[in-house]
């Protein structure tokens, strides 16, 4: 079929399509704002038919495959959108939703005429593949027609040519959905089992983030009438970063689904009852300043990150546990006696096994209370002021069963004389003090955490499925904590060893936090390729972080060349104007929609700003707690740059003052920020993790 006669054959499908859509659209019914059940739960469903069908009345489909079932003598044209539709009378579907089985084939076919299969719920389908179409369709108007595969043609596109299209493309203040160019390697970690704590290490710009809630959209999917938006969650660095991603999953179609801070979750968990010392402090201890490597490791975020520092908090438990049975017996009347021994049959084997201890102090109370109860019944006792002396007596009795909160149980690891004697004094010295004003770092959420679920429980409902992005800036304790929140582990966790900046409170290796899982419910995933940045600045990264201990694993780039990185070196008299003419330069090309001046330090950066204000250059000041990150031109310390990324960046002092040996991670998040253009200016001499390649 010659290009011509495909482009004509799918502008007719398109309009067949879109008509079908349309009326599909004019017959859904008005909405149901009565009170009866069931006309709610159909108005529900009219209403996300209606949601699908406004997704596909814009862009139908990205894409096509014929395929030829084992079963059948022809093959048949199936096209692939992102939200599925039904067809006419027919039966077939007009539109298969992108995360149905046999879509998988359209993520997983590379070309050839070997047979194909996919998993069905009915088990394993063979078939054949006759074509592979990518479509783009722009607003009910198609773009492009691309075959990637003819049957009997050899190799008729060489490149991904939609990848290219789609990766040259500049970007805004927003994370985008993928669907239509999702990677063979991105679509199994996306359609893996649901009950894993599935691990992903991938390097900088590989799609973790946007794969990990493509995932989520293929689980709700997959898993319909199983689990529920509303019970999953996705744990995020920050705001600014919850801001910047907040647009794939209701692009997805997919709302619902809690995004959050460990912190904040956590102050919430815990009822704010304590409160965060300024997250400012911690970034401003840890990276303004240099730090060496033996005080990251010794910090007190390692040491209260460990899962060992669990066994202390479990040791503190069964002590509580133990104390809740007063050591001498209740004696309500002369004569009557209840032993500490029955108290303790009760407690272990009435309300043993997983409840809370908190809630089963509740409930052995009450028990207490009533078999006091029973004993007046079976004495036919009716003296009221025996009995009002009694209950006294009951209450005194109940009272000596401690009750505690997680802060005040935690504390007294820390205090005095009960202190834990494995615990360093410098830690537990700062732990108290901060716990005496109310306040905690942020290595003491996750404990507390933990003590509060032990304690208490779960207000929410368990979690069907938690997402941790970032993952290598969490300890094994947040992970402690979490696997709480589930009776059996389904996890998504992804992140990038080498982007571990925060590693004083981090991890170093991966098996820290997968040995706290069965390991046949681990599953992991590497991620090489990189689909942000060009070649040359993908190149050049890798270089950064060429010298670095451990086994580092270079990316691998996607062939999208662009330009060459520049490394210009200024005279310190003459930095600012080198900056300010350079960001000139960058948007006076008019043709990227997002640049980043990249900064060391916080203080650093409101220099810069400060600056190009004066140069009459608008820009926004990236700082902590931010809540959105607004796009166009930014000035952002390169600590909060990670996750995010900009069509250009310029690091803006590159020197040897501002990124030492040790500071490779940093600038290697930096550069790998950058899509399109990378440029670093340096005053006084070059850092020597980029050196060689000035
Ligand atoms: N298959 C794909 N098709 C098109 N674009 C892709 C694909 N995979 C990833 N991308 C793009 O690559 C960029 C990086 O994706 P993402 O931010 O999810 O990566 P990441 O691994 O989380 O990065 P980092 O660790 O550096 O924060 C995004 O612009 C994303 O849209």
């Amino acid at each position: 079929m010659t290009v011509q006669s495909a482009q004509q054959e799918e502008e007719q499908r398109l309009a067949r399509s879109l008509e079908e859509i349309d009326r599909q659209l004019r017959g859904i019914g008005p909405r149901y704002f009565g009170d009866d059940y069931t006309e709610q739960l159909l108005d529900r469903q009219r209403e996300e038919r209606q949601q699908r069908l406004e997704i596909a009345a814009k862009e139908p489909y990205f894409g096509r495959i014929d395929y030829q079932a084992d079963t059948e003598a022809a093959s048949k044209p199936l096209y692939i959108g992102k939200a599925g539709v039904g067809g006419d009378e027919s039966g077939d579907p007009l539109v298969i939703d992108w995360r149905a089985p046999i879509a998988s084939l359209f993520y997983s076919f590379s070309g050839g005429e070997a047979p194909v299969t996919y998993e069905s719920p009915d088990g394993e389908m063979t078939g054949e593949i006759h074509l592979k179409r990518n479509l783009l369709v722009r607003q009910r108007e198609l773009v492009r027609v691309v075959d990637s595969y003819v049957r009997g043609v050899e190799q008729v596109s060489a490149n991904d040519e939609f990848l290219l299209y789609r990766l040259g493309e500049s970007k805004d203040n927003k994370l985008r959905d993928i669907v239509s160019t999702i990677q063979e390697e991105q679509d199994n970690i996306i359609r893996a089992d649901r009950n894993r704590a599935l691990f992903i290490q991938g390097v900088a710009g590989s799609g973790k983030t946007t794969v990990a809630l493509h995932r989520l959209a293929y689980l709700l999917y997959r898993y319909a009438g199983r689990i529920a938006a509303n019970r999953m969650i996705i744990f995020a660095p920050n705001t600014m970063f919850l801001d910047y991603i907040s647009g794939v999953l209701p692009e997805l179609g997919v709302g619902d689904i809690a995004q959050t801070t460990f912190a904040d979750w956590s102050l919430a968990l815990l009822q704010f009852e304590v409160s965060l010392v300024s997250s400012a402090d911690t970034l401003e201890y840890w990276f303004e300043q240099e730090r060496s490597a033996a005080e990251r490791e010794e910090a007190p975020g390692r040491w209260k990150g460990r899962a060992a520092f669990r066994a202390l908090l479990d040791e503190r438990l069964a002590e509580l546990e133990r104390s809740l049975i007063p050591e001498a017996p209740f004696e309500p009347h002369p004569g009557l006696k209840l032993s500490p021994d029955k108290v303790k049959e009760w407690l272990d084997t009435d309300y043993g096994g997983d409840e809370p201890l908190m809630k089963r102090r509740e409930r052995l109370a009450s028990r207490v209370k009533r078999w006091l109860e029973s004993e007046w019944k079976e004495r036919r006792l009716t003296d009221k002021q025996a009995k009002t002396k009694a209950n006294a007596k009951l209450n005194a009795y109940i009272k000596k069963m401690p009750s505690y909160s997680a802060p005040k149980l935690y504390r007294t690891l820390f205090d005095g004389k009960q202190a834990h004697p494995d615990i360093p004094k410098a830690i537990a010295k700062r732990t108290l003090q901060q716990l005496k004003l109310g306040v905690v770092d942020p290595e003491d959420l996750a404990p507390l955490v933990y003590l509060h679920i032990r304690m208490y429980g779960l207000d929410t409902a368990l979690f069907d499925h938690i997402v941790i992005d970032e993952a290598q800036d969490y300890s094994p304790m947040q992970l402690e904590a979490l696997r709480l929140c589930q009776r059996v582990p389904s996890f998504t966790i992804l992140g990038d060893l080498q982007q571990g900046i925060h590693d004083y409170a981090g991890i170093r290796r991966w098996s820290e936090q997968m040995d706290l899982f069965e390991s046949s419910s681990v599953g992991y995933y590497e991620l090489d390729r990189s689909y942000r940045s060009t070649m040359e600045i993908i190149e050049f990264a890798n270089r950064v972080l060429a010298g670095m201990e451990g086994g580092v694993k270079p990316a691998t780039p996607v062939f999208r060349s662009g330009e060459p990185v520049t490394v210009t070196a200024c005279e310190d008299t003459q930095w600012g104007a080198e900056l300010v003419a350079a960001v000139s330069a960058l948007l006076q090309q008019g043709i990227y929609q997002t640049i980043a001046v990249v900064g060391r330090t916080a203080l650093e950066c409101e220099a810069i700003h400060s600056l190009l204000e004066s140069a009459g250059l608008q820009a926004s000041l990236v700082q902590s707690k931010q809540p959105a990150y607004k796009g166009g031109l930014t000035v952002v310390p390169v600590y909060l740059s990670k996750g995010l990324e900009f069509d250009a960046v310029l690091i803006a002092d590159a020197s040897a003052q501002a990124y030492r040996d040790g500071d490779a991670k940093l600038l290697y998040v930096g550069c790998t920020r950058a899509l399109h253009k990378l440029q670093l200016l340096h005053r006084g001499p070059l850092t020597p993790l980029v050196s060689d390649q000035a």
